[in-house]
């Protein structure tokens, strides 16, 4: 009726007018959050971080909710449906949240898609407070809310795509993952409790220490190198560290990494709240002897001379990996290293003493971990994991035997893991006993057999010293005959 009766012109003036007065009298502010902000692909970040804010601290209170299954991640997130409203209260204050959705007016009626809604929550508030919701009230939704997406979330395991000739192609992409569910935690780790406590203390301190990283002139990262016989439990404490922290794991092997340029992109690929781990980095790559290898090379093509078969070597060759040392050494602390925040590189090695001092320096190596033999306070842990056990009369034996053998957790473990319905905790520590003493004469025999290999062999020493004074002797002999033999020649 009023388009009928007013013309359009004055119409959309009553209108405009009209809206005036109203947001006049009108006690109210809106802020509205679009799900996708211009012509983006992405979901807004700020939506997202709304929507699990909203779905933790009010969807309860709503009455009608939609269930969304998160992407490649098996919990299901409720959040309120579409024109539902919730109300929040912060420093006394009432917030209303609504969430709506703007349907296309063209439309087709029997169109089922839904994929052109555009969907945004609405948030009202008094006037009186918008300084307070604008400025500290949003900043708070929307850090509880990437919080709580980051505690929800599944973690990842990542590893590195052999990088080919042509880099990586557009399509494929250099990490690839799957969902990270290892059950090692630092309750289940067994080693010495004063180093594990050390170890949890540096973990708590380094992840709350973004300003203090910042204040000191630092990137946010830290460096952890564990070293010790293998068995020792370094790949579980690495996986206990991303438990405990919620980090991802990228685990970086570095023989199908090309070269250093690509050894830089896979760094700047990787996410924070991650541990970048490169395991057994003495034999990963041979990174000293990349010069004599050089030398060697030269050599040995002189040798080789069939056409074909150089040919062969060389592509054999090239596939290698040309990752070299400097590489690797910017790779941690250069400063390409400083993208990204709060990561943890860590290397795992049975040989410490094999690696280039320069590699392990503090600064790049923060922290060096010694995983060592099973020790008392160690097997305790295990026989309460593994057996339900706290004490038992043979745990006196055990400890003896524990500090006269050297025995890796993963060896401990083993024995005490039940191998049938039969087999109760006393018959599991039994065979750990008897096993201990197994290993415990293994290595006096191996003691005694070395030792008698190092007296022969100084024998052998001695005798061949011997021998070559004895064959300087005659050598010097025969030239003294031999000179008086020309002697006497000369003077017949
Ligand atoms: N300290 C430990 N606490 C609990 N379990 C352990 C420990 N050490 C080893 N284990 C057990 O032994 C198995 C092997 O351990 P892990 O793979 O962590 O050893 P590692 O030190 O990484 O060995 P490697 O040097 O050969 O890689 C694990 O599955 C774990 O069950
Ligand atoms: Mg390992």
């Amino acid at each position: 009726i009023f388009k009928q009766w007013f013309p359009q012109e004055l119409s959309d003036q009553i209108e405009k007018h009209f809206q005036k007065l109203v947001t006049y009298f009108y006690p109210y502010l809106q802020i509205t959050f679009h799900e996708y902000q211009g012509d983006g692909f992405e979901r807004s970040k700020a939506y997202v971080a709304i929507e699990r804010y909203l779905s933790t601290n009010s969807a309860n209170r709503a009455k009608r909710l939609k269930a969304n299954v998160v992407k490649d991640c098996q919990s299901v997130v409720l959040s309120m449906d579409d024109y539902e409203q919730v109300t929040d209260e912060f420093k006394g204050i009432k917030i209303w949240w609504t969430s709506s959705k703007t349907i296309p007016q063209q439309r087709a009626f029997f169109s089922n898609r839904d994929d052109d809604e555009k969907r945004f929550y609405k948030l009202t508030c008094h006037r009186k407070n918008r300084d307070i919701v604008t400025k500290v009230y949003l900043q708070h939704v929307l850090d509880e809310g990437k919080a709580i997406a980051v505690k929800t979330r599944q973690r990842k395991l990542y590893t590195n795509n052999k990088s080919e000739s042509g880099g990586w192609g557009s399509k494929r992409t250099m990490w690839s993952h799957i969902v990270f569910e290892h059950p090692s935690t630092f309750d289940t780790l067994a080693m010495d409790p004063k180093k594990k406590k050390d170890i949890l203390n540096d973990l708590t301190t380094f992840s709350k220490s973004k300003d203090y990283y910042k204040k000191v002139g630092k990137s946010w990262k830290r460096g952890y190198l564990l070293y010790g016989p293998p068995g020792t439990g370094k790949s579980s404490m690495i996986a206990a560290m991303a438990n405990f922290l919620e980090y991802d794991i990228y685990d970086l092997e570095l023989t199908s990494v090309k070269d250093n340029t690509d050894l830089r992109k896979l760094l700047i690929d990787t996410s924070s709240k991650s541990i970048i781990v490169i395991e057994d980095i003495d034999c990963s790559l041979d990174l000293t002897g990349q010069r004599k290898e050089k030398k060697d090379k030269k050599e040995e093509d002189k040798e080789i001379k069939d056409p074909i078969a150089k040919k062969m070597k060389e592509e054999k060759e090239n596939k290698g990996s040309e990752v070299t040392l400097s590489g690797l050494l910017n790779f941690i602390d250069g400063l390409w290293s400083a993208c990204g925040s709060e990561r943890l590189i860590v290397f795992t090695t049975n040989y410490v003493e094999k690696l280039d001092p320069a590699l392990i320096r503090r600064g790049r190596m923060d922290k060096h971990i010694e995983m060592s033999y099973c020790c008392f306070e160690s097997f305790k842990v295990l026989a309460k994991n593994y057996l339900d056990v706290e004490s038992h009369e043979m745990f006196a034996t055990i400890g003896r035997l524990l500090e006269e053998t050297n025995m890796t957790p993963a060896d401990v473990a083993e024995n005490l893991m039940p191998k049938s319905d039969e087999e109760n905790g006393e018959i599991c520590l039994n065979n750990l006993i008897k096993s201990l003493e197994d290993a415990k004469q293994e290595a006096r025999l191996k003691a005694v057999e070395d030792a008698k290999i190092k007296a022969e062999e100084e024998a052998g020493e001695k005798n061949s010293e011997e021998n070559g004074e004895k064959v300087e002797e005659s050598e010097a002999k025969i030239d003294d005959e031999e000179g008086k033999k020309d002697d006497e020649d000369l003077n017949e």
